[in-house]
């Protein structure tokens, strides 16, 4: 398994590939990991060090790796957190020489966009472009709700019309989609919510929801790659929610239990692969 993975770098701490690379490798996969910002830190902290990497860079280095003949071995893309819309035309060229190496590979599309009610800082021109451009591409999405509303353009009140916004979302080209964080009116306020759906299933996956001062961030990132990660070892839709589901609770448990803003990636290191929590997905349809 060998996964292309488009993302952020922080120095210091955990979001984009610095939550995402790590998990992946734990559950087998070689990660070749293409950095589009390399940061001091994550964005929420307010101020940065650092630099949006060259926009070239990414279809350069994709270049360099098919040169050597070994992009044909590449099952996957994984793009996340983009630092200017102008890398977002790079990562498209880099899906075209992926595709052309390896006809099967997929793409995953993890549209961070930034948002002011997640403190998360984003470029202009990235969220009309992975709307616009990168989703139609995509073989698996996977939006939280926020950026589901933001993708098809209307905020959503219940888990009915999120679903109907999914299948929205599916008809422009995607075989999958996982809603990485649910916020509807009648939602328990108890529970961290996740649904996966594709044309043929819809799986809604319940967490408890853990005490933060402040709410780690990177978990989005970590969710897609072991969400990705899940479904390349073969396991199903459902199969592949509960054990990213699981995981990724892991991972918040040791987070909380350390007092800790930034996720504790390598202490809960088993969890990518023996999770201590058995979470179950609920199937919604068929019914
Ligand atoms: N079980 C949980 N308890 C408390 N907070 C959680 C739990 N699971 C996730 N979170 C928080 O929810 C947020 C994830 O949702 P969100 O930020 O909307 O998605 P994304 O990370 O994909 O952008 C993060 O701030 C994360 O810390
Ligand atoms: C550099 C960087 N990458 C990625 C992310 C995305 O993090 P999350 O998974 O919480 O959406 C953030 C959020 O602030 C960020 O600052
Ligand atoms: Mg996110």
């Amino acid at each position: 398994m060998n996964i292309l993975s488009i993302q952020s770098h922080v120095v210091f701490g955990h979001a984009g590939n610095s939550a995402a690379v790590f998990p992946m490798q734990c559950m087998g996969a070689n990660v070749w990991p293409l950095h589009t910002v390399q940061f001091s830190n994550h964005t929420q902290y307010g101020h940065w060090a650092g630099m949006v990497m060259p926009e070239a860079q990414i279809s350069e280095l994709t270049a360099g790796i098919a040169q050597t003949g070994q992009l044909a071995q590449c099952n996957a893309l994984l793009s996340g957190y983009i630092g200017s819309a102008a890398q977002g035309e790079h990562i498209l060229a880099a899906l075209q020489m992926l595709r052309a190496a390896n006809p099967l590979a997929i793409y995953h599309c993890d549209p961070v966009m930034g948002h002011p009610l997640k403190g998360c800082i984003v470029a202009p021109g990235v969220a009309e472009f992975l709307i616009e451009k990168a989703i139609p591409e995509a073989n698996i999405v996977s939006p939280n709700q926020l950026e589901l509303e933001m993708i098809v353009g209307r905020s959503l009140s219940s888990l009915s019309e999120i679903v109907v916004a999914c299948h929205e979302v599916l008809a422009r080209g995607p075989q999958t989609i996982l809603i990485k964080h649910l916020h509807y009116q009648s939602k328990d306020p108890a529970c961290f919510e996740m649904l996966a759906l594709s044309n043929d299933e819809a799986w809604l996956i319940r967490r408890p929801i853990l005490a933060f001062d402040k709410e780690p961030v990177g978990v989005g990132d970590m969710t897609s790659a072991l969400f990705l990660a899940s479904l390349l070892t073969g396991k199903s839709i459902s199969a592949a929610l509960e054990h990213t589901t699981a995981a990724v609770y892991g991972v918040l448990l040791e987070t909380a239990s350390q007092s800790r803003y930034e996720l504790a990636v390598v202490d809960a290191r088993q969890e990518y692969t023996k999770p201590s929590h058995a979470l179950q997905a609920i199937r919604l349809w068929p019914e």
